[in-house]
């Protein structure tokens, strides 16, 4: 369940110097895929570095909803599985909460059983739309049925006789990928995901790693994933590697404010995820990779990021976008700081997430100050240069962790405080946020 309970105000003071270690935790993509993929593994997973935000938590509950046992002893998640197929009915409805990967990736791993089960989420989920999974899903044999638009609650009845699929995936989304590869380990015969545009690859990494077949082909239609369903999944022992979306925050709050120097480690590098870095470095960013080595067959660095008072705002390539489609709102927030403009092109994808991102952040930055122009799949942020933002503002944050944690990291720089009106939704993703901000030097408040 999300818990979402009253609002939790909060400003965020000017200061300088913020100076340290900022140990960001695990990655949330592959903490959900974690928990759902040993829950349809035969043996115990166990996985440490897993994100303990309340998305992954609600994914850990709903996999005990379909039978899979899951406790934390010490350090180490244990997760019983309960196999391919192996999925019970649950006999409540799953509540995702804030999570737009836990619920589309727990729609498609059940949709290939003979299994119902009814999905609601907060207020900001029941508003995102859902027919982007459920219609591949129909294709394996499933049924949905949800409020109009395709939106939750909604109840999927799983195909009892599913048939494998062949998938051209319409939008940029790692969501959608992973579901219909999902459905197709329950399918019979090879499933086939195409995807025009790579996005985040941790599903097929990790199937693989769970003993999967799966074979990924560069064509001239795109990305070819197959997939041979109906395998026995083997339980695994996963070491989470740091979230280098969460790690945006504290990179970026040490680039826009003065006197900083920050050392962010062991932080995954994935070509897919790291696309904020590139652009940031592009602008004039002070931001070296040290200590660069794989673990876990990612890439992985410790990030060291110091003020950078030369940024200058720059056209970011359309192309990058699914590689840092989580970071435009902490990339507007330098952009208003740098100096000319930052165009921001091919991110239509950003109106549907926990909230419109391209309307909260440019409400936001408007009521601060900065001009921010926009059309339906691009925005452009005119930058005032360091320290150049007034400030001052308080901003609607949409039950959206990411632009709260953006608006944050503005007071920290801008010439006066910046307020927004819930700071709560932070712990879906980034619950250590202000604590670890603070350990760094910010002065943020609820009021
Ligand atoms: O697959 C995933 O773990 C995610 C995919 C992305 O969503 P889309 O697939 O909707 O782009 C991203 O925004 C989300 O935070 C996590
Ligand atoms: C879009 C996000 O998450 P989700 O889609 O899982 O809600 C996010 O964390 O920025």
């Amino acid at each position: 369940m999300s818990g979402h309970g009253d609002p939790v105000p909060m400003i965020s003071h000017p200061v300088t110097g913020l100076t340290g270690v900022a140990d960001v935790p695990g990655d949330k993509s592959i903490s959900h895929r974690a928990l759902i993929l040993g829950a349809l593994s035969v043996g115990e997973t166990r996985v440490t570095g897993l994100l303990e935000g309340q998305d992954v938590l609600d994914t850990a509950k709903a996999m005990r909803a379909f039978g899979a046992e899951i406790e934390k002893r010490g350090d180490t998640w244990h997760v019983h599985g309960v196999g391919v197929g192996g999925f019970a009915e649950p006999d409540q409805v799953i509540d995702c909460g804030n999570s737009g990967t836990g619920v589309r990736l727990i729609m498609g791993c059940m949709a290939t059983s003979p299994i119902s089960a009814t999905f609601t989420g907060d207020a900001s989920l029941n508003k995102r739309p859902m027919a982007r999974v459920t219609d591949p899903l129909a294709l394996f044999g499933a049924q949905a049925v949800g409020r109009s638009g395709g939106r939750l609650p909604m109840t999927i009845v799983g195909a009892a006789e599913p048939v494998p699929v062949r998938y051209v995936v319409p939008m940029p989304s790692a969501q959608v990928k992973s579901a219909v590869l999902l459905a197709g380990l329950g399918a019979p015969g090879q499933t086939v995901v195409i995807e025009k545009e790579a996005t985040r690859d941790h599903t097929e990494r990790m199937l693989r790693g769970f003993g999967a077949e799966l074979s990924v082909e560069d064509r001239e239609e795109g990305r070819v994933i197959t997939l041979t369903g109906q395998p026995e999944l083997t339980a695994q022992d996963i070491a989470v590697p740091r979230d280098p979306s969460s790690a945006a925050f504290p990179v970026c709050a040490a680039i826009v404010t003065p006197g900083s120097d920050v050392l962010v480690p062991g932080i995954g590098l994935n070509p897919t995820r790291a696309g904020l870095f590139t652009t940031l470095r592009e602008m004039g960013a002070d931001l070296t990779y040290e200590n660069e080595r794989e673990e876990g067959g990612e890439p992985v660095a410790d990030l060291r990021a110091r003020y950078s008072p030369d940024m200058v705002g720059i056209d970011v390539p359309p192309e990058r976008a699914a590689s840092m489609i989580d970071e435009y709102p902490i990339l507007s927030i330098v952009a208003s700081t740098a100096r000319g403009r930052t165009m921001m092109a091919g991110v239509k994808e950003l109106r549907v997430k926990e909230s419109d991102r391209i309307d909260a952040m440019a409400t936001g930055l408007r009521a601060n100050g900065v001009t921010v122009d926009e059309g339906e799949d691009w925005w452009a942020v005119d930058g005032l240069g360091p320290q150049g933002v007034p400030g001052g503002g308080t901003c609607a944050t949409h039950l959206d962790h990411r632009i709260a944690m953006s608006f944050l990291i503005l007071g920290m720089a801008a010439q006066a405080p910046v307020s927004v009106d819930d700071g709560g939704p932070i712990s879906t993703s980034f619950p250590i946020f202000t604590d670890l901000m603070h350990a760094l030097g910010a002065r943020i408040e609820a009021v």
